[in-house]
Parts: C-alpha cells; sequence; structure tokens
C-alpha cells in the first residue's frame, strides 16, 4: 500500500493541478518540457486554441488547433474546464482529459494565464498549486521573444505590450520565481513539486492509518 492506495488497491490520492504562468517568453513551455521529463507519471493538460500552430507545433501535442466556430462549440457543450481570450485568439483547457488524470491519481500541469489560474482555482480550490515564473529583466524577455523566431515582429511587439499587464498578477500565485538561469529555475519547480506531494492534507487516510497501526503495535 502506498499514499496512492488503500489497502483494497483503490486508488485514494487526488492529483495535484500544477499551474505555471508567465508573460509572454517568459520560459513557461521551456519549464514544463523539463518538468514532464523529470515526473513522467505527471500528466500535462493539452489546451485547444484558436490560434495557428507555429513551426514545429504539433496538433494535439503543443494543442489543439481548433477554427473559431469548433472552439464556439466546445464552450457551448461545457467542454472546457476554463477558457479566455488571450492576445486576440481563445485558449481553453479540455475538462474530460483533466478530470480522467486526476481521477486516476495523477497530478497535472498547465501552461495557462492569469485568468484561466483564477477559473481553475475557483472550480478546483486547494488542489491548485501556481507558479508564476518572472524573466529577470523585461529586455531579456524580448530578447527570448525574438531568439525563438516563432512570432512575427507584430506578434513580438504585442505580447511585449502585454508583458507589463500579466506581470501584475504576480501576487495571485502561490510561488513566483524568476527564470534567469535555466537549470536553477527547473530545480526551484521541481522542489516546489516534490514539497506540495509531501503537505500532510494530501497524503490522506494512508497516514492516520499507518499512524493508528503504529501506535496500536507499541508495546
Ligand atoms: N532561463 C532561460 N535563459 C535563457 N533562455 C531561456 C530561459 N528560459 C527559456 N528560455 C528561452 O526563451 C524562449 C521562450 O521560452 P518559452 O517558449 O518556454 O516561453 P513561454 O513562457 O512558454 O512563452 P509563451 O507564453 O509565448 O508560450 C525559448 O527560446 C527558450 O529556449
Ligand atoms: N486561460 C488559458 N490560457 C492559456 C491556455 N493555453 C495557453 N494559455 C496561455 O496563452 C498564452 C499564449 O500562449 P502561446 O502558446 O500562444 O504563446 C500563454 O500565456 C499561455 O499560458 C488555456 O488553456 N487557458
Amino acid at each position: 500500500m502506498d499514499a496512492r492506495t488503500d489497502k483494497a488497491g483503490k486508488i485514494e490520492r487526488r492529483g495535484i493541478l500544477f499551474v505555471l504562468s508567465s508573460p509572454s517568453g517568459a520560459g513557461k513551455t521551456t519549464m514544463a518540457r523539463r518538468l514532464l521529463a523529470a515526473e513522467p507519471q505527471m500528466a500535462v493538460s493539452v489546451s485547444a486554441t484558436t490560434r495557428a500552430k507555429r513551426p514545429g507545433e504539433v496538433d494535439g501535442i503543443d494543442y489543439h488547433f481548433r477554427t473559431e466556430a469548433q472552439f464556439a462549440r466546445m464552450v457551448e457543450a461545457g467542454e472546457f474546464l476554463e477558457w479566455a481570450h488571450v492576445f486576440g485568439n481563445r485558449y481553453g483547457t479540455p475538462r474530460a482529459a483533466v478530470e480522467t488524470a486526476l481521477r486516476m491519481g495523477r497530478d497535472v500541469l498547465f501552461d495557462v494565464d492569469w485568468q484561466g489560474t483564477q477559473q481553475l482555482a475557483q472550480s478546483m480550490g486547494d488542489d491548485v498549486v501556481s507558479i508564476f515564473l518572472l524573466p529577470p529583466t523585461m529586455a531579456e524577455l524580448e530578447r527570448r521573444l525574438r531568439a525563438r523566431r516563432t512570432d512575427s515582429e507584430e506578434v513580438i511587439e504585442g505580447r511585449m505590450a502585454r508583458a507589463a499587464a500579466e506581470i501584475s498578477h504576480w501576487p495571485e500565485y502561490d510561488y513566483v520565481l524568476v527564470n534567469e538561469d535555466m537549470h536553477d529555475c527547473f530545480e526551484q519547480i521541481h522542489t516546489i513539486v516534490h514539497a506540495e506531494r509531501l503537505r500532510r492534507q494530501r497524503r490522506g487516510a494512508w497516514l492516520t492509518e499507518f499512524t493508528r497501526e503504529m501506535v496500536g503495535k507499541q508495546g
């Protein structure tokens, strides 16, 4: 028996929803990829979006790329856990995949903006752990957006224009990290994941039973 299952092997651990947000280009996708490589049991929420595919992006892996009409039908059918307008496009978290992963006791990683984080926190409460990434400077943020070579000048300017507004939401997050050095930032995120999993409230009935049996066996 471990913290995930009871004596009958039934899953009793609720998955944690780890949310990463930042201004565009600060490094969420980079950190998410590293975390998923280090934590193969962690599920990732693949968002749906109406934005155009970037070079190298794959439908169903990076995003579910949808037309406006398809996205609107999904909203109408209640298929999203949350959705929002970001940079003139619509982005949303499909409900079904997240609910399946959580039911199986798996943690789920989200890359969503501040609006998505607020909506997830409202619907999923204490199961949400939110992390905000800051760039070391605005100049470095712009450098990273350009170095990525995935967006037009117009898109980059739009994202830089929105960066200060995104950053203003940092106090709403559980953790705020400066992504200066990739390795250090990843280590900090991984430490948060380990610590949050060890919270007493998340260890479930297993801990109660474990301590009761231990004390019962005394003498
Ligand atoms: N600590 C770092 N130092 C230098 N470059 C970095 C660092 N972290 C990420 N980058 C680089 O910055 C660029 C932007 O990173 P990334 O795509 O992960 O950002 P993002 O926050 O996911 O952006 P978006 O919200 O637009 O999807 C990438 O080219 C990435 O390799
Ligand atoms: N509220 C939501 N925001 C989302 C979701 N998926 C991604 N995002 C955020 O959109 C911007 C832009 O992303 P990009 O891939 O076009 O650069 C970024 O801040 C993401 O965090 C979502 O499902 N809901």
